[in-house]
């Protein structure tokens, strides 16, 4: 097959991303000049010190927040050009997340929690629900609510829920940094193991350094700016 140019576009791309907040009566810079390309299943790491930006690069990535100048290309779209609407939209279609406090819906079990994506797209899929249940080992624990789940197994819900829509890329912003050494490590072992077998991409947020060592890709932020 012959490759056209759009074929070597990165799946994402973001140029001269800036992003500032007034703190008390200062207008502080948070994010400065960054640019950011990550490749379709690509596996990307952003690190940090506390406060140097990586939430907020995150979110600006993600579409969750919209940066001061600069461009967030996805899959061929500017996502700084789309209204909050059009943005739901795009986070709906094409994106996943996992968040540290896991986000999950408290009123829905396991199962429903785990459907939500394909529901409110209207596209509900028991066979792929439950594909993600397995895959997640939480079958025995379909009819749980949140608050009846360890920690780590409110995690492993919100990752089938991310991956239940077969988005392009996921963002994950410390996925287990709420959690014990032990369930870091599963809960991270599968998010991986699913990324793989999934071919989507992922940007995690994390203080781990050993994560580096599977990432292809080392974001390191310091004060709002790219050093490596
Ligand atoms: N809405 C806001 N208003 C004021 N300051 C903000 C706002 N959002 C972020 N900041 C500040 O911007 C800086 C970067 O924040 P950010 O949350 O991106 O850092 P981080 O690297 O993710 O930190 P941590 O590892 O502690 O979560 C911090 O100094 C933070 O206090």
């Amino acid at each position: 097959m012959t490759s056209t140019p759009s074929d070597s576009l990165p799946l994402l791309r973001a140029k001269n991303l800036s992003k500032s907040v007034m703190i008390g009566d200062t207008k502080t810079d948070i994010i400065k000049d960054v640019d950011v390309s990550i490749g379709a299943g690509e596996f990307a790491v952003i690190m940090g010190k506390s406060g140097s930006g990586k939430s907020t690069l995150l979110g600006l990535l993600a579409g969750l927040d919209y940066p001061d100048s600069g461009e967030v290309w996805l899959d061929g779209q500017n996502l700084t050009k789309l209204s909050e609407d059009e943005l739901a939209q795009k986070r709906q279609q094409d994106m996943g997340f996992v968040f540290q406090s896991f986000h999950l819906l408290p009123t829905l079990t396991v199962a429903e929690n785990i459907a939500f994506p394909l529901d409110i797209a209207r596209q509900p899929d028991p066979d792929r629900v439950e594909e993600l249940l397995v895959a997640v080992g939480l079958t025995h624990r379909r009819y749980s609510l949140p608050h009846q789940l360890s920690g780590g197994e409110q995690q492993r819900t919100a990752l089938a829920r991310a991956l239940v829509a077969r988005p392009k890329i996921i963002f994950a912003d410390e996925p287990t940094g709420n959690l014990d050494e032990q369930n870091a490590q599963q809960v991270m072992n599968l998010l991986l193991e699913l990324q793989q077998q999934s071919g989507t991409a992922l940007v995690v947020v994390t203080h781990d350094p050993a994560l580096t060592e599977h990432a292809d890709q080392v974001i390191t932020i310091h004060d709002g700016t790219i050093t490596n």
